[in-house]
């Protein structure tokens, strides 16, 4: 049986960034992926907008749901204040040994907590397991059609607070209309759609930030 494509991403990031080096890492999984084979991570053109929507905020603790190799993993956590945490859940063990490695090999382990399993078994365990009392930034990126349930049990565990940033992936492609209707249309949250593309394509795509307004 040959690699999984998740493993050839890692050998690119081991053959082509300097350890330690968290842009390198960014840059040779974009340049792999652009050039040899697309993969789902957010990219360099919505990686723009999540960079920058993350310095505007500036996490003492953050969450990201839908780790897949830790590409986004590495562009959060790289930004993250001294002291600051990112957790980031994913449920599929080969892709959390692969995202491993790559967090690793960014340098950024002490700055993320990799938990595996369903988002919605750990959310309300965050808490008694983590210590933590609620999240600044929230970054969702795992099945599209769980979004909405999702932030729901945020809501529910008390885990957003009054500014409390969540910033959505693929709100257009794939899709994630339940998700944005709710956003929107909810007197609880200030919705603001980033225009951008498809990772790696000219298609379009698009980062929605809602903040929560308690
Ligand atoms: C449901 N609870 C979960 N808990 C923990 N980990 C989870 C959970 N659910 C999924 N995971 C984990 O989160 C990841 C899932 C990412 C899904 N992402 C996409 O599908 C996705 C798709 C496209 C795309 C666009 C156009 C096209 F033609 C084809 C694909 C683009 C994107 O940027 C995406 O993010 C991982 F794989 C899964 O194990
Ligand atoms: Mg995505």
């Amino acid at each position: 049986t040959g690699s999984s494509q998740p493993q050839r991403m890692l050998k690119a990031v081991q053959k082509n960034a300097t350890k330690g080096d968290p842009q390198s890492v960014i840059s040779a999984i974009d340049h792999y992926c652009r050039n040899k084979e697309w993969a789902m991570n957010v990219g360099d053109d919505k990686g723009l907008i999540l960079d920058s929507v993350l310095t505007e905020v500036n996490p003492s603790a953050a969450l990201e749901l839908g780790t897949y190799c830790g590409y986004s993993t590495v562009r959060i956590a790289r930004l993250l204040s001294p002291g600051s945490k990112l957790i980031t859940v994913e449920f599929n063990p080969a892709f959390a040994a692969v995202a491993r490695q790559i967090i690793a090999y960014a340098g950024l382990q002490d700055k993320v907590t990799l938990v595996e399993g369903p988002s919605g078994d750990l959310i309300p365990k965050l808490r008694e397991r983590f210590g933590v009392k609620s999240f600044d930034f929230v970054f969702l990126d795992h099945w599209k059609d769980r979004y909405l349930l999702d932030t729901k049990l945020l809501e529910d565990c008390g885990l957003l607070q009054k500014g409390t940033v969540l910033l959505a992936d693929n709100v257009i492609c794939p899709g994630t209309p339940e998700y944005l209707k709710y956003v929107r249309s909810s007197p609880r949250y200030e919705s603001r759609y980033y225009k951008s593309n498809l990772e790696y394509t000219k298609l379009e795509d698009g980062l929605e930030k809602s903040v929560f307004l308690g």
